[in-house]
């Protein structure tokens, strides 16, 4: 059974049509990477998959059922804006993960249940290198380190799928790197799937197995809003590693004429 699946899935925010057409299957495991002009739909088709944007047609389904309307366990997200919250610590920034999604009435975790919490924040933030830096607080952390964070509080919840929105975006190519390892390892010990936006398509190359151009397939100059962006090409990287390069070439050419 395909792990998620879109079956004509369309966004429209009022007359204006965002995507259209959008059909696919993701299999258990997959690391898709999307690319595509600003503004074309990538972080509303993420959200779409987070539960925070709802679905105007279509469907979107997750072992073939809809897609809750609502965050869960099961989707960690990463944002390349920091996401972590200024006043926490690291620690106190991955506990809250595990706070807010179980103990909505209460807020607080307490006694053995805060324990375990601790033990698996702990877990977390050693597994993406963090665990010399418990006590501190975001803005004594480098951006790497920030990101690192995010993504200690998006896997908190032991995520099956994860959405990464540009979260390296805003690095320096040699972090960027050390990124791209990071993720790399997670992925493989984790077995997530992973659905992750970038802006740079040798990125997106190097990390994918599949690679999702979004584009609009049919435009009309006198009504800009009428027809949405859709997926235009759907790479299989993995089977193709020798023609990757001169695929990411002809994307990047495609993308900016
Ligand atoms: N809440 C909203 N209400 C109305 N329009 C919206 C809303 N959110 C996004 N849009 C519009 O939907 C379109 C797609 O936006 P989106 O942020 O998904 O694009 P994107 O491909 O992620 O862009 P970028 O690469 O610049 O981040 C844009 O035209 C945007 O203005």
């Amino acid at each position: 059974m395909s792990l998620v699946q879109a079956k004509g899935l369309e966004k429209h925010y009022g007359r204006d049509v965002v995507l259209e057409r959008l059909n696919f299957s993701v299999e258990p495991g997959e690391f898709v990477t999307i690319v595509g002009a600003s503004g074309c739909g990538k972080t509303t088709f993420l959200k779409m998959m987070l539960g925070t944007e709802s679905i105007t047609r279509g469907q979107l389904l997750v072992e073939d059922k809809p897609i809750p309307g609502e965050p869960g366990p099961d989707r960690g997200v990463v944002f390349q804006k920091y996401s972590v919250l200024p006043h926490l610590t690291v620690l106190g920034n991955t506990l809250i993960a595990e706070e807010l999604s179980r103990s909505k009435l209460l807020g607080k975790l307490f006694g053995s249940r805060r324990r375990q919490a601790r033990e698996a924040a702990l877990e977390r933030l050693t597994e993406v290198g963090l665990e010399n830096a418990l006590d501190k607080y975001p803005h004594e952390l480098s951006g790497g380190m920030q990101q690192r964070l995010a993504i200690a509080q998006a896997l908190m919840m032991r995520p099956r799928i994860l959405l990464l929105d540009e979260p390296f975006g805003a690095l320096d190519p040699g972090i960027r790197q050390d990124m791209h390892e990071l993720v790399t390892r997670l992925w493989r010990e984790q077995q997530l799937t992973i659905f992750m936006i970038t802006h740079d398509i040798d990125e997106a190359f190097a990390l994918g197995t599949r690679v999702w151009v979004f584009d609009k397939w049919r435009d009309d100059p006198h009504a800009p809003e009428a027809y949405g962006a859709t997926i235009t090409y759907d790479l299989d990287v993995e089977r193709n590693r020798e023609d990757a390069p001169s695929q990411a070439k002809q994307i990047e050419e495609d993308m900016h004429s």
